[in-house]
């Protein structure tokens, strides 16, 4: 096993429904220590993706293509006893809604000491130590290790799920819109604890967003989904402040501005149209009916990931254009009213 092998490594993952695929030949590498946002529209195929990382996908799904965490595990297809023994030990979920993820009858201290003993294997009394510890490390003073989810406040509450799911040092933790039940101002908290705390122990973590100034702020690498494939990828200062694909221009462009400019109205800027649903016949680029730039061979070629840029940098577009794109590529998608 080489030092620069990932932890995870997806290959040509396909998840369909009835025949509908969703999720549509995705490979990406996750390395230890990083921070990878998967981010994209409603739809985009970022929670289906995510989630096969730990091997929950929905009962009905068809998963095809590899999962593989470093060491050879297969997610794909694993037996529910091989992935309950990675589940909170190699990998976690840390889901947005944390009332999903704490049971309401018991303290929370006390669900985070019953995972440290299954996990670890202590004492009574040493998980119920570790768990104070867990949760004084996200901020949950030891005053409220006894008090049940619906007595603490969302920001706790998310705060405590964090510490639940970390609690096994997992290797990779998946955070699902962690924060998306939260007010604006946790949000930012809540994230910046999450990487906080995959810095102090090396794990990788796994972002779903489709909000890209929390992409900005607080992931390393960012993967770009549309429709189920891949649009962009790589370090995500360069893909966020020169995308190369038009549509995370176009994401981008859809962000309101930091400060209003006075006396300059401009409308929202979107990108016009809606992603083609799952098991849409896929001829061409799925973004083509929607771009600004789409040619002919846009519409009869899915464009496959190109490496662009040092291979070091391990950035890829999916895009018959992306040789010849125009310079301000966002103003493509910008309208002044
Ligand atoms: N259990 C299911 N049965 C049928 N279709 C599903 C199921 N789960 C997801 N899908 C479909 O798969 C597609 C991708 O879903 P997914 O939840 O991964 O999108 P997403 O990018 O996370 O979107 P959002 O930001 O809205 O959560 C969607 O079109 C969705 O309707």
């Amino acid at each position: 096993m080489s030092a620069d092998e990932p932890l995870l490594s997806v290959r040509d993952l396909r998840i369909s429904f009835d025949g509908a695929e969703a999720v549509r030949g995705l490979s990406f590498d996750v390395h230890a220590g990083e921070v990878l946002a998967l981010a994209g529209e409603s739809g985009a195929g970022k929670s289906l993706t995510a989630r096969a990382l730990l091997g929950l996908v929905p009962r009905d799904a068809v998963v095809r293509g590899t999962v593989r965490l470093r060491g050879g595990t297969e997610l794909v297809g694993a037996k529910p006893r091989t992935l309950a023994a990675l589940w909170g030990r190699r990998v976690a979920l840390v889901p947005q809604d944390a009332l999903s993820a704490l049971s309401p009858v018991h303290p929370v201290g006390d669900q985070i000491a019953a995972a440290v003993r299954s996990l670890r294997g202590v004492s009574r009394r040493e998980a119920r130590a570790r768990a104070a510890a867990a949760l004084d490390r996200v901020g949950v003073p030891a005053a409220r290790c006894g008090a049940y989810p619906h007595e603490l406040s969302g920001g706790m509450r998310q705060r405590a799920v964090v510490a639940l799911a970390t609690a096994g040092d997992p290797d990779l933790v998946v955070a699902d819109e962690p924060t998306t039940a939260l007010d604006p101002d946790l949000r930012d908290q809540v994230l910046r604890l999450l990487a906080e705390r995959q810095e102090e122990t090396g794990a990788a973590l796994v972002l779903v967003t489709h909000d890209l100034a929390a992409v900005r702020d607080h992931a390393d690498r960012v993967l770009v989904l549309y429709a189920g494939r891949h649009a962009e990828s790589g370090p995500a200062a360069p893909v966020l402040d020169h995308p190369r694909a038009p549509y995370t221009a176009g994401l981008l462009a859809s962000l309101p501005p930091a400060a209003p400019v006075p006396g300059r109205g401009r409308r929202l800027p979107a990108i016009g149209g809606v992603p083609p649903a799952p098991g849409e016949p896929a001829v061409g680029c799925a973004f083509a009916p929607r771009c600004p730039l789409a040619e002919d061979r846009c519409r009869a070629d899915v464009p496959g990931p190109r490496r662009v840029g040092a291979a070091a940098e391990r950035r890829e577009v999916s895009c018959h254009r992306s040789a010849d794109l125009p310079g301000a590529l966002g103003e493509l998608f910008r309208e002044a009213v």
